[in-house]
């Protein structure tokens, strides 16, 4: 049931299962499914939908960030983002318990996280074309929003041709919202007194362009290897049935 949902191509990736696993999905996933688990079986009591969770989450997460950070409230922005943003987590978690993983949850899954993703990088970069004033942050915001959107299409039009794309590379989806999620909570305690700590969120904005550009790159060279890998098989395999007759 683990597969369902995802393309053909990618059941096979089970014979490389870390390869391309990014820090936050190796590690931490583990971790935050057991503590996320009683929470999601509460909801199935409750009869709760795991699309029911994925909507709701979503729409938590744009709330908070088209709200909040367009104003420059970073604090308050970043714990409602905190607070729905696991839901992510939960959708699937509850999926799973029920045994209903669905290639319909899958694509609203993953449409969804482009939408709260959107809006995460598209409220800072409201607030530097307006009152944080700072054209070059506006641009580094929408270059993050770009590139987190191609980067999770290489994986998605790469899987929908056929290939496994098995390397995910430096930074996912997890260590983008981490990042900056971590950076704009902090960069918030400047209005509460805290000295100097608002040029964190700069400083987190440029690590997560400079690692979607390093990600995006990473892919597109594992799309590129693994499509002259594939080729070459299917004309091999051509070439040896064309012998066999
Ligand atoms: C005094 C300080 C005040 C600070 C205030 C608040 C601070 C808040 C701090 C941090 C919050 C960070 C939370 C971020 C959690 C992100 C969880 C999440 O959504 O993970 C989703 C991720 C992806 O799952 P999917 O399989 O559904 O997604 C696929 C993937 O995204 C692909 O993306 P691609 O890489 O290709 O771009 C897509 O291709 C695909 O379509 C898509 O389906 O799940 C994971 O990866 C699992 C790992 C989760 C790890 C979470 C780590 C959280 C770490 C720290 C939390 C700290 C919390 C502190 C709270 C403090 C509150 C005061
Ligand atoms: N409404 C939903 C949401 C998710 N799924 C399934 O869970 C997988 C994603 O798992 P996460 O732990 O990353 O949330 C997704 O691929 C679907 O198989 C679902 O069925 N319905
Ligand atoms: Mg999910
Ligand atoms: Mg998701």
């Amino acid at each position: 049931m683990a597969t369902m949902g995802q393309p053909v191509a990618s059941r096979g990736r089970a014979a490389t299962p870390t390869l391309g696993k990014a820090m936050l999905n190796k590690y931490a996933r583990a971790f935050f499914t057991r503590v996320l688990t009683p929470f999601a079986s509460f909801l199935i009591r409750r009869g709760v939908s795991p699309d029911t969770v994925t909507l709701l989450g979503t729409a938590g997460v744009v709330a908070g960030a088209l709200v909040f950070y367009p104003m420059g409230e970073f604090f308050w922005g970043t714990v409602v983002i905190t607070l729905f943003v696991f839901s992510d987590l939960v959708d699937g978690n509850m999926a799973r318990q029920l045994g209903r993983s669905s290639r319909w949850g899958a694509f609203l899954d993953s449409t969804l996280d482009r939408v709260a993703d959107s809006a995460v990088f598209g409220g800072l970069a409201l607030w530097y074309a307006g009152g944080g004033d700072d054209i070059a942050l506006c641009a580094v915001s929408i270059f993050c929003l770009a590139s987190g959107q191609v980067v999770s299409y290489t994986k998605a039009r790469g899987e929908s041709i056929g290939l496994p794309v098995a390397v995910n590379g430096l930074i996912e989806r997890a260590e983008r919202l981490v990042i900056s999620l971590v950076a704009c909570g902090l960069a918030g305690l400047h209005k509460f007194g805290v000295p100097g700590i608002q040029y964190l969120l700069p400083v987190a904005l440029w690590i997560v362009a400079v690692g979607s550009l390093v990600t995006l790159i990473q892919r597109v060279v594992t799309v590129r290897r693994e499509s002259a890998e594939a080729e070459a098989q299917a004309a091999a395999a051509e070439q040896e049935s064309g012998a066999a007759t």
